[in-house]
């Protein structure tokens, strides 16, 4: 499992450095793991617009189900941060908008996804439960 975290984590703070966000200066990255092994990532995209942005989150999520693929997501790793910032920046945890997203694409696969808040030097272990108890989702909807 901690080998999982760091993987995860690694691929994370490596999306991250691949974000655009000029107006923030706060980048954030996140990796995504599948069931099959595969490791999906997103880097926040800001726009001029600012309200328009998009998390990190919801950019690796949109990017697995437009492929429409509806995997077990297992695990998921948030870092971000102002590049350079000591230790790696601030601890992320997943916005309320995120939460959302994420729970998306958990419930469709049916898992309760492990969430490692990467920053500061410290990771946050938690769950996805945990962070949107009583969640509404495509369950409610059949
Ligand atoms: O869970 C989060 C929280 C914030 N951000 C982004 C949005 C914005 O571009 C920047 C500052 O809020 O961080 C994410 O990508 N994910």
């Amino acid at each position: 499992m901690t080998d999982t975290r760091d993987t995860l984590i690694a691929a994370a703070r490596n999306a991250a450095a691949s974000a655009y966000a000029p107006y923030s200066n706060f980048h954030v990255g996140a990796a995504l793991l599948l069931a099959d092994g595969t490791i999906v990532t997103g880097a926040n995209v800001e726009n001029a617009s600012y309200g328009l942005s998009l998390c990190a989150e919801t950019v690796a999520v949109a990017s697995i189900l437009a492929k429409g693929d509806r995997p077990a997501l297992e695990a998921v790793a948030v870092t971000g941060g102002a590049p350079g910032a000591p230790g790696e920046g601030a601890q992320v945890t997943p916005c309320g908008r995120c939460r959302q997203v994420l729970n998306e694409i958990a419930q469709l696969g049916g898992t309760d996804p492990v969430i490692w808040c990467d920053g500061g030097g410290v990771v946050l272990e938690t769950r996805l439960s945990h962070l949107l108890p009583h969640a509404f989702g495509p369950a409610n909807l059949t």
